[in-house]
């Protein structure tokens, strides 16, 4: 997210603050600050998860990287995502929640609840959990 690549052919890094400005410029000049409550973009958040979700709908489990996929599928795959992205930036900062602060902040409590040491405890043991493996 932040790094190395350029956004949209400018210089300036991509970064979830670009994001989030690029899409509160993207609602300024068509004048939709009026439709970008939180619940519409809760609304309209879900509703391209379910769009993402109809991508790999019926295909079974696919392997990492999509070897397999053709190009155009791979470019829907990514508009999708990204519909997601903006969706939840967007969420986020209707909400006035820095989504950075937040996530970074979540990352750390995750490593807290789930350490990597072994733990017996660990309540989310399935077969597709990999800390039920070890
Ligand atoms: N009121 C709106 C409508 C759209 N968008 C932006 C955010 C999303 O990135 C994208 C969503 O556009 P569409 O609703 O046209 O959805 P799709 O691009 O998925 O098109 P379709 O549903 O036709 O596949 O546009 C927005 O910010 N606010």
């Amino acid at each position: 997210m932040t790094g190395a690549k350029q956004g949209g052919g400018g210089e300036e890094p991509v970064t979830l603050d670009l994001l989030k400005r690029k899409m509160d410029d993207f609602a300024k000049e068509r004048d939709w600050e009026k439709f970008h409550s939180p619940r519409n973009l809760l609304l309209a958040l879900v509703g391209e998860v379910g769009e993402l979700s109809e991508i790999f709908q019926w295909k079974g489990e696919v392997p990492k990287g999509l070897p397999d996929w053709k190009e155009e599928e791979k470019v829907h795959l990514g508009e999708e995502l990204s519909d997601v992205l903006l969706y939840l930036v967007r969420l986020s900062d209707v909400c006035g929640i820095d989504l950075h602060e937040a996530a970074l902040r979540k990352i750390e409590l995750n490593a807290q609840k789930y350490p990597v040491k072994k733990e017996s405890s660990n309540r989310y043991k399935s077969s597709d959990d990999p800390s039920a493996a070890a």
